[in-house]
């Protein structure tokens, strides 16, 4: 089987496509795929860490406001059209899958229009601008969240999930403690702010960390790639307690996810799929800067049912999120009923119900 697929500028578009690769792997192992993303993106770099052959276009997104800069927009979309047009026609791929992220728009409108079949993943509860314009041409759109289906044509749509949770399932919790210079026996919270990390986490993190060092758990604390010098710049004036370890991004996340007892993080949707795939109870502080504020969505969903303490970011500094993590890690009744809630909430086979609707879509 050939995939092509394209998603990107951040992690969260991103390895929900990596994961559906390796689950075609796994069930159909000589296929090819060919990976189409954009050349500022994250997914230069994760994708290639993966060896998937990688292509790239240079595209940009519409900002909201009129201005010159999206003239220059629709030129690199046209651009990206044909350039993705050229990929198609030498990969010639069975099917195209777009991810999300404005990289996939020009190369699943290049393979509707040139008849491919194509389907596009929708990871969060609120559909992406560039979902909501490509499910006009694609055959089918999966979803992560029933809400989003109202948003998308009633007779493309299916609720797959994130392929992204099948792939934390079989995670090794020594490996990825032991990777990631964790003892194996402490409990274990994980504190970052989605794939690119968050200033306003950061500042809660350095404003707690003297406090951290009193508590009988451990902390692994990722500050995101750009803000890891600033973050230690920091924390040698604060002191770093022994207790809590701290990365700038961290590659193997199922084998860390499978030993974290809390994850403090923004409220991204892929990470959400993770979460609840394991059953992990969450503090999530949503991102307020994201369209159509649907992190806030993505957390309400959990919060609804009790699988995580949402934080406002106007409300959020190091002494209320360390109150918050103690009310979950100090309490043995409180942590199991938050991760059977969070149990409830995943859709642990989604990889597999991508690639039912896949292998339907192309009969194979
Ligand atoms: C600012 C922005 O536009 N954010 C969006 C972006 O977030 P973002 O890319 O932050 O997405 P998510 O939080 O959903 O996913 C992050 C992914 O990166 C992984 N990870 C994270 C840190 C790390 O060190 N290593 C690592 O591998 C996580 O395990 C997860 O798989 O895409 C999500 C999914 O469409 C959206 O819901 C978010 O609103």
């Amino acid at each position: 089987m050939r995939v092509m697929l394209s998603g990107g500028g951040t992690g969260g578009h991103i390895y929900p496509a990596i994961a559906v690769i390796n689950e075609i792997k796994r069930h159909v192992p000589d296929s090819e795929f060919l990976y189409v993303g954009a050349k500022n993106g994250l997914e230069q770099d994760i994708v290639k860490r993966e060896n998937i052959p990688f292509e790239s276009l240079h595209i940009t997104g519409f900002k909201r406001k009129l201005s010159f800069e999206n003239v220059k927009t629709i030129n690199r979309f046209l651009r990206g059209v044909s350039k993705s047009k050229k990929f198609i026609k030498r990969f010639k791929p069975d099917v195209i899958i777009g991810t999300g992220g404005y990289v996939c728009g020009p190369v699943v409108y290049a393979g509707a229009k040139l008849g491919i079949p194509t389907i596009i993943h929708e990871q969060n509860s609120i559909p992406g601008l560039t979902n909501k314009f490509l499910s006009r041409y694609v055959d089918r759109v999966a979803v992560s969240f029933e809400a989003a289906e109202a948003f998308f044509p009633k007779q493309k749509v299916v609720l797959t999930g994130n392929p992204r949770a099948s792939e934390v399932l079989n995670g090794d919790a020594s490996k990825g403690k032991k990777e990631s210079g964790l003892s194996l026996d402490k409990k274990t919270v994980i504190i970052f702010g989605g794939s690119r990390g968050a200033r306003p986490i950061n500042d809660a993190v350095i404003g707690m960390l003297k406090d951290l060092a009193n508590i009988d758990y451990q902390v692994l604390y990722i500050t995101g790639d750009v803000h890891y010098n600033t973050v230690m710049e920091k924390i040698k004036q604060a002191g770093n307690p022994q207790n809590v370890i701290i990365k700038p991004f961290i590659h193997n996340m199922p084998d860390l996810l499978a030993g974290a007892d809390l994850v403090v993080s923004r409220a991204g949707a892929t990470t959400i799929a993770e979460l609840t795939a394991l059953g992990i109870p969450s503090i999530l502080i949503p991102s307020p800067y994201v369209t159509n504020n649907h992190q806030e969505k993505n957390a309400e969903a959990l919060a609804k049912n009790g699988a995580s303490i949402i934080i406002k970011e106007n409300d959020l500094n190091g002494h209320k999120l360390l109150k918050e993590i103690d009310s979950i890690l100090g309490d043995e009744k409180t942590w199991k009923k938050m991760h059977e809630a969070s149990v409830s909430q995943g859709i642990p086979d989604a990889a597999a119900r991508v690639r039912t609707l896949m292998a339907n879509l192309i009969n194979r």
